[in-house]
């Protein structure tokens, strides 16, 4: 379906365009971006409440900045829609997070507009510092570099490495802090109070506003009546608001807060900013949904809502005739409060990631014991390393891609010593639309390098429950981590009881005709083995199936039997083939002497862009056809082999 874009976005092909209008029209066209980006987003779907929170900020840049010469990085990339529309993207905006489409998120490969590839948060003002260090080695001096950072992504200790590297320098750079108060969920801590303490500190902005106003009526007098009021405004600071400022602190110069939604005056300010040197931070004030008031209301919602209808506002749901299994998401929400009321050691932990990863449900019971530490995945681990060399037992959620941030806290601070911390790695295989940043790739395999961790993956809700009430229990006291998919489990009746699993052990899901091929699964991608299985049997071929539930320890016994039983193996994660779990198997059966054919499928050694899940799973040759063809085919190969043996 096309959506007309207004008629000044309509004739906005890139920045230049843009450029042409006149300050006034800026209002307009920023509406009209606003609408186009609630048409698209409403059809196709994707993140909405930040790029709308952004539109004005987005307008102002390009006008006033000589993109893409001037460098523009945006903190996460999920605010850039604004930006993608007006450097050259407006028809290209449709096929948004879709196969083969434009990504979600600005990537170095896609424009030369979008200065640097994003998905995770927090590594703007780093990567617009290294620019900025670049662009002055190269004597280009007239550049500038601009981070675009939310307030949530600043929680992030990245963010304050990078402040403090550069407030140490004299680097061209500007940081725009978008402040409106929330992350996913509202934003957490100290910075948070700060920022909040800042934006409303009544009496000192309108002492500054009323000394800007007087001194600029002064200015036909005065040589220099700006500098005398930056003096007056840094004194003031001082003593009117309740601390100094942060940032001004760590040597950047801070102007703000201004209202991110009016356009023309952050024209003005940035225009401004553009001639004063050194490192400088804009503190915008915006509104997450701005425009759209469903979108302010709920803001959490209206994150990333789905499709919907813009006029109603109705979010649309499947409206199944039958109960539908839950998201694993929620199953270990439920679980975590379950355990936790029986056991008073354990606590929930997730860093900014409440309603994703449904650790909402433990806070809202269980307030004093369950926390959101903001966007800071390091942090989230050592902390749980504190609070278990203590004696509790803490579950600590982090999307798998975003526990890369976390390795080395993983090995240094729990590992090694061996510490009761139990990681529920959310979103682990292939994320979908989000795409290659988000994909959670790795963590089979950068789990399993690490000594006393134990590493599983449920196959379906209830190994989910038991695989965590096992975790949990104090003869497991050591590094324990259970991965789950994005997206729905297989069980629509999922409350069953709880029971231990010994650990390292797999399970006979499908035996198989010995001599034949048996798939090892790990993980929910099992119930693609399932329907692959039932797909060769129904062809006559009866491949043996088990789900082996532990990447480390491997079932050894189980392994063993499967190897002398059958004549290969084809080994099935949602994960890298690199170090991954059919590597362990691999590893296994080499160590042992073991010679068996083994094919493994798994997420290849190459970027794999967004898609949904399923559209991934075939690309990769791991969906239910794309097993049941590596069965197929590796059981071909054995058997000529065999039978070859046989005349020889
Ligand atoms: C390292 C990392 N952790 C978590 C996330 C998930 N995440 C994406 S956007 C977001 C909130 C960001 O808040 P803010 O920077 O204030 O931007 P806003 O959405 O408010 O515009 C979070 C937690 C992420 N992308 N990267
Ligand atoms: C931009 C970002 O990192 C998050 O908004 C992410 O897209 C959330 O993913 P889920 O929708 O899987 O929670
Ligand atoms: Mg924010």
């Amino acid at each position: 379906m096309m959506i007309e874009p207004g008629p000044l976005l309509a004739a906005i092909a890139s920045p230049d365009d843009l450029k042409k209008l006149t300050p006034e029209q800026l209002v307009q066209v920023s509406a009209e971006l606003r609408e186009f980006i609630i048409d698209t987003v409403s059809i196709y779907g994707g993140h909405f409440g930040a790029s709308l929170g952004v539109v004005e900020l987005t307008v102002a840049l390009h006008y006033v900045f000589n993109t893409p010469y001037d460098q523009l990085v945006w903190d996460v990339g999920h605010q850039a829609y604004g930006h993608k529309i007006l450097t050259g993207r407006r028809d290209r905006f449709p096929t948004n997070r879709r196969y083969g489409g434009m990504s979600g998120f600005p990537k170095m490969s896609e424009s030369p507009y979008d200065a640097f590839g994003v998905g995770h948060s927090s590594t703007s003002i780093g990567a617009a510092l290294g620019m900025s260090v670049a662009s002055d080695y190269k004597k280009e001096f007239d550049r500038q570099h601009i981070a675009v950072i939310g307030d949530g992504s600043m929680t992030a200790g990245m963010s304050f490495e990078a402040l403090n590297q550069a407030g140490s320098m004299n680097n061209n750079m500007i940081v725009v802090l978008n402040d409106n108060c929330m992350s996913i969920d509202p934003n957490v801590g100290a910075l948070k109070e700060y920022l909040t303490d800042i934006t409303t500190s009544r009496t000192y902005n309108k002492v500054r506003d009323e000394l800007w106003n007087v001194l600029g009526k002064l200015s036909k007098f005065g040589p220099n009546p700006q500098q005398i009021a930056r003096k007056v405004e840094a004194a003031m600071k001082a003593t009117l608001l309740k601390q100094s400022n942060l940032f001004e602190a760590l040597n950047f110069r801070y102007f703000g807060p201004v209202d991110g939604h009016d356009v023309q005056h952050l024209v003005a300010v940035l225009n401004d900013l553009k001639s004063i040197p050194g490192p400088k931070l804009l503190h915008c004030v915006t509104v997450k949904g701005k425009g759209y008031a469903l979108a302010e209301k709920d803001q959490t919602l209206w994150h990333a809502p789905g499709l919907f209808d813009k006029i109603t506002g109705e979010i649309y749901k499947k409206t199944p005739d039958k109960p539908q299994p839950p998201k694993y998401q929620d199953v270990f929400g439920h679980t975590l409060l379950e355990l936790a009321q029986a056991n008073d050691k354990i606590m929930g932990v997730t860093p900014a990631m409440p309603s994703g990863s449904s650790l909402n449900i433990m806070m809202a019971a269980m307030p004093e014991r369950a926390f959101d530490v903001g966007i800071a995945e390091q942090h989230a681990v050592t902390f749980s390393a504190g609070m278990a060399t203590q004696g509790l037992v803490p579950f600590c959620n982090i999307y798998s891609s975003f526990m890369q941030r976390g390795y080395d806290q993983m090995v240094h601070d729990v590992a090694l010593q061996n510490l009761h911390v139990v990681f529920c790695l959310d979103r682990a295989g292939f994320a979908g639309a989000d795409g290659p940043t988000h994909h959670g790739c790795y963590d089979l395999a950068y789990m399993r390098s690490i000594p006393n961790v134990v590493v599983s993956a449920p196959m379906n809700e209830q190994e989910l429950r038991n695989l965590m009430y096992t975790a949990q229990l104090p003869e497991n006291a050591g590094p324990f981590s259970i991965r789950y998919p994005r997206g729905e489990g297989v069980m629509p009746e999922w409350r069953t009881p709880l029971q231990r699993i010994a650990i390292g052990t797999g399970r006979v899901v499908r035996e198989g005709e010995a001599g034949g091929v048996a798939i090892l699964s790990i993980g929910h991608i099992g119930n693609y083995a399932v329907k692959a299985t039932a797909a060769l049997a129904a062809e006559g071929l009866d491949a043996g199936h088990y789900d082996m539930r532990f990447c480390k320890p491997l079932d050894e016994e189980m392994l063993l039997a499967i190897a002398r039983r059958y004549r290969a193996i084809v080994t099935v994660e949602d994960g890298c083939l690199q170090g991954g779990f059919g590597s362990a198997v691999l590893e296994f059966l080499a160590d042992q002497g073991q010679h068996v054919a083994v094919r493994r499928l798994g997420i290849p050694d190459r970027v794999v862009e967004h898609g949904t899940q399923d559209q991934l799973y075939k690309e990769c040759g791991f969906d239910a056809e794309g097993i049941a063809a590596a069965v197929r085919e590796l059981g071909k190969k054995v058997f000529a082999t065999a039978r070859e043996t046989v005349v020889l």
